[in-house]
């Protein structure tokens, strides 16, 4: 049967003024009908619950787009390998969410249970079949060894990790972290480097007010401690076919991706020049400014820039980011790539097409972050 997006999305939106209702509903009755289901999901439910939602809506709206529905289907497939989700588990979450559906949308009517039941099936065949090509060759999950605990802040830490056995990734991905504190719960966090030929892994925290697992990694772990990492994920890679000029736009610790991006650029070695304008607060929030120095120092097209928004006495670039973008030459001949808090994501690219960028080379993780607050989670 083919998918039916239409009448999908319209079933879907219907929903969505219920949806937290609806979430509860799911797992409830997830639970009840497969009672040992519960062993594979965190003990605490409720982060869970937002991201089954983003992931059901980000598949929804990306029903027309086949190559990028089977893309993030394969990237979700995977990444749930570490949960220990199988292909048996599949039917028991189809009918679960068919029952949802049917219980909480307008109007739903044969052709509607059809349509979700050949969407489901699809999704449920393209997952298994990554996460199954998956097993061919990787772990589902790594174990690593904190290598470094460097507190850069009183709530921020750089660490170095050492993986069992070589995880693949490209610079600007990230992996999702488990600590043995919260077992089940795991966060994403982006590699702060290009891949090493000693295979290390370093990774920029900030502990989050509320964050299990930011403030288990910041302030309940030392060197010899061991966390769980899994598979490399996110599209923000740099564009294999482009030699332009790059602009990198950091805000805290979106800044992790981003040096890799400027790592990755100088060890390709194509001349290009790198403005790397890096945001905080204040100026002690420059957490890896010596190591930036050092770097630009060793990569003579590399420039990077502090810019300050909370400090009046600060000496440098003072402001948010997304305002002083028009302080400098043009961008528009730049590839473009930009990380950091939502709201200045948001603001960052709407000045940067103020400023006559042409929006196909500002590149951001947005609608990942936002599903995983982040990382792909058991339905
Ligand atoms: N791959 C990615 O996109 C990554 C994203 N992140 C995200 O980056 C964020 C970093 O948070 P923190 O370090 O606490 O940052 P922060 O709250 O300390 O802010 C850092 C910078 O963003 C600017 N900023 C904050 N709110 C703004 C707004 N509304 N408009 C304009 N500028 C604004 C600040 O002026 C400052 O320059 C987290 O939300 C994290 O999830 C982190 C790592 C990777």
């Amino acid at each position: 049967m083919s998918l039916e997006p239409r009448i999908i999305k319209e079933s879907f939106a219907s929903i969505e003024p219920v949806a937290d209702k609806a979430v509860h509903y799911f797992y409830g009755r997830l639970f009840a009908e497969n009672p040992r289901l519960r062993a594979l999901f965190p003990p605490a439910m409720d982060a869970q619950r937002d991201r089954l939602l983003h992931a059901l809506t980000e598949i929804v709206w990306s029903l027309d787009s086949p190559e990028s529905l089977a893309g993030r289907l394969g990237g979700l497939g995977r990444a749930h390998r570490k949960y220990g989700v199988r292909r048996e588990h599949y039917p028991a979450l189809g009918s679960a969410l068919i029952a949802t559906l049917r219980e909480f949308s307008d109007d739903w009517n044969p052709e509607t249970e059809a349509a979700w039941t050949a969407a489901y099936r699809r999704a449920a065949d393209l997952m298994t079949a990554a996460a199954e090509r998956d097993g061919a060759h990787a772990p589902p999950w790594w174990v690593a060894e904190v290598a470094a605990h460097e507190r850069r802040t009183h709530d921020l830490a750089v660490l170095t990790l050492r993986p069992d056995r070589p995880l693949p990734f490209a610079a600007g991905q990230y992996v999702t972290v488990q600590t043995a504190r919260w077992p089940r719960v795991w966060r994403p966090f982006s590699a702060a480097g290009a891949p090493r030929p000693d295979g290390l892994l370093r990774l920029h925290v900030r502990a989050v007010p509320g964050g299990w697992v930011s403030g288990a990694l910041v302030r309940h772990t030392r060197p010899g401690d061991t966390v769980l990492l899994g598979p490399a994920l996110g599209a923000m890679a740099l564009d294999p076919d482009s030699d332009r000029d790059l602009l990198l736009v950091a805000g805290g610790t979106g800044l992790a991706p981003l040096k890799a991006l400027a790592e990755q650029a100088a060890a390709d070695g194509a001349d290009r020049r790198v403005h790397l304008l890096v945001g905080a607060r204040t100026e002690r929030d420059l957490y890896d400014l010596p190591d930036l120095r050092l770097l630009e120092s060793a990569r003579p097209g590399l420039r990077v820039v502090p810019v300050v928004s909370d400090d009046p006495d600060f000496q440098g670039v003072r402001g948010a980011v997304p305002d002083v973008l028009d302080r400098f030459d043009g961008w528009d001949g730049h590839d473009v790539y930009v990380a950091g808090p939502t709201p200045m994501v948001r603001r960052t690219v709407q000045a940067l097409q103020e400023l006559g960028t042409p929006l196909e080379r500002v590149h951001h993780d947005l609608l990942e972050a936002e599903r995983n607050g982040s990382a792909p989670a058991p339905f």
